[in-house]
């Protein structure tokens, strides 16, 4: 059993002021894998007060001795990768050959992105010719919180710690409690690589508790949050009394645009994509709108995928796909397969229950409903697990009306030969992101959302911003 009681706070590991435990759950087995503590008001307000003694002297640094401590955590992070893997395994469930190759190497990847962004990122910006003595600085925000979930984890706090070190802000982490302990080694990475004391604290607690204090503590001038889109309601209207910058990252509802010229393997790709990390990803192409003559074709291949898509324990090696996170996210996912089938949807594959064999673990079945309507329960709300909805479209219009029908905007996706067709969507879809025929973002594009999946913007240049204020400077001195 692992015991993880303590906080990192101006550069050591403090006991909380009061003994909160509280236990992680092993999502394969149910059983107890650590204990960690939920902290207090002290334990933040102590956190808060390190980062904001540590800002003047941090802010100040050159920015090519932030990036040499971020080019150390890269190191340490990389020898300590399969650690890192282990570590979101354990916590999470991902399968744990992908946590190490998908999970934890997307936070390696993210550092590596920044560190690119970052040499040639320029803090003071002349604003054109027509204005030649006014200068454009960026200046750090402050202390920011941070708030992650558990479904990414590293994905996510590498996403919000690296550029707020690099943008020169000191910070204090509040990793999701159901998943702490890949952000406890982060801690200790942090650590090993000699950042100074107070620069990157952490708090584990839950929302109500640390998460509110964050939001609304007065010394706090950002909140960075990665989560559900009622968390950050309730982050945005906490933050408000003391006008925090908010940067949100919610959830989404994805659809899947496969035209009957997309390539061969368009809907094989789209349905793996929706079952990759039990369908706990806000991004997943979920609801896979396909033209008629495609139709009956692509319910086969789905069904296909879900019934080849092996669901085993996280700590079994090789290609599958692991439990969902907690008792709780299993009971949704069972409510919403339920409503699927009494709202008349079909279902092709999978359905309500454990898979085979699996007892024991909050393990799913991947599951396809075809025949969905545009307005049932399934398609409109976030599923966060490994069910997959399947509507007939005749024409692109009204491909484009329903997959923008919809509260969220993180990701659309179009699969099509037809290149025209696939810029015009592009534009109109009402997403922060689009990608087309399977190709994701390119190293350093930003992530992030309109409407209810939130408006922030992480990674690469537009990341390091985020963490920067914008100062505008008339009467400058010299060139
Ligand atoms: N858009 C993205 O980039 C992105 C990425 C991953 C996950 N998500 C979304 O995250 C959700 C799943 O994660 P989750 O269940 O951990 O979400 P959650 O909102 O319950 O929790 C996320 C984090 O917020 C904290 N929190 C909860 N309530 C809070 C409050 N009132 N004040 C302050 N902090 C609070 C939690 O303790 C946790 O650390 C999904 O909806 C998913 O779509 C979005």
């Amino acid at each position: 059993m692992i015991e993880k009681r303590d906080f990192y706070i101006n550069g050591r590991w403090v006991a909380p002021a009061t003994p909160h435990d509280c236990e992680v759950i092993d999502p394969s087995t149910e059983e107890v894998c650590a204990v960690i503590s939920l902290g207090a008001d002290a334990d933040t307000d102590a956190a808060v007060a390190a980062a904001k003694a540590a800002l003047p002297a941090w802010a100040g640094t050159a920015p090519a001795e932030r990036l040499a401590y971020v080019e150390k955590i890269l190191e340490i992070y990389k020898r300590r990768q399969a650690e890192m893997g282990a570590a979101i395994s354990l916590e999470m469930g991902a399968p744990i050959d992908m946590a190490v190759s998908d999970q934890a190497e997307a936070g390696a990847w993210h550092i590596r992105n920044f560190i690119t962004a970052f040499k040639d990122f320029e803090f003071l910006r002349p604003l054109g010719p027509q204005a030649p003595q006014t200068r454009i600085a960026l200046e750090p925000v402050g202390v920011v919180g941070l708030i992650t979930p558990w479904n990414w984890p590293m994905n996510q706090v590498t996403l919000k710690a690296i550029p707020a070190l690099l943008a020169g802000c000191t910070m204090v982490l509040k990793p999701s409690e159901i998943a702490p302990l890949s952000s406890l080694l982060f801690a200790e990475i942090v650590d090993e690589a000699g950042l100074p004391p107070g620069v990157f604290n952490l708090v584990n607690g839950d929302g109500l508790g640390v998460g509110t204090r964050l939001s609304t503590h007065p010394d706090v001038e950002m909140i960075s949050f990665t989560g559900s889109t009622r968390a950050g309601i309730a982050i945005t209207k906490a933050a408000a009394d003391t006008v925090k910058r908010v940067c949100l990252e919610l959830g989404g509802k994805g659809a899947n645009l496969i035209f009957a010229d997309a390539d061969e393997g368009a809907v094989r790709r789209g349905a793996r994509h929706c079952f990759n990390n039990s369908g706990q990803s806000c991004n997943a192409p979920t609801r896979m709108l396909v033209e008629r003559p495609l139709y009956d074709r692509a319910i086969d291949i789905a069904r296909e995928v879900a019934e080849t898509t092996r669901v085993a324990p996280a700590h079994e090696t090789g290609a599958h796909i692991g439990p969902v996170v907690s008792a709780a996210q299993y009971d949704k996912i069972q409510g919403l397969i339920a409503k699927g089938i009494e709202e008349g949807a079909r279902l092709v594959a999978g359905g309500l229950g454990r898979p085979d064999g699996l007892n024991r673990g909050y393990f799913v079945r991947p599951t396809v409903f075809a025949d969905v309507v545009p307005g049932m329960t399934i398609e409109k709300e976030e599923i966060f697990g490994p069910v997959l909805s399947i509507i007939p479209f005749d024409t692109e219009e009204e491909a484009l009306a329903i997959a923008n029908d919809t509260i969220y905007g993180l990701t659309n996706y179009v699969q099509s030969q037809d290149g025209e067709r696939r810029n015009r969507l592009a534009r109109r879809l009402k997403s922060g992101m689009v990608e087309m025929n399977g190709q994701s973002r390119g190293a350093g594009a930003p992530f992030g959302g309109v409407k209810s999946s939130g408006r922030a913007r992480e990674g690469g240049h537009w990341g390091i911003e985020e963490f920067l204020d914008v100062k505008a400077i008339s009467g400058w001195h010299g060139a």
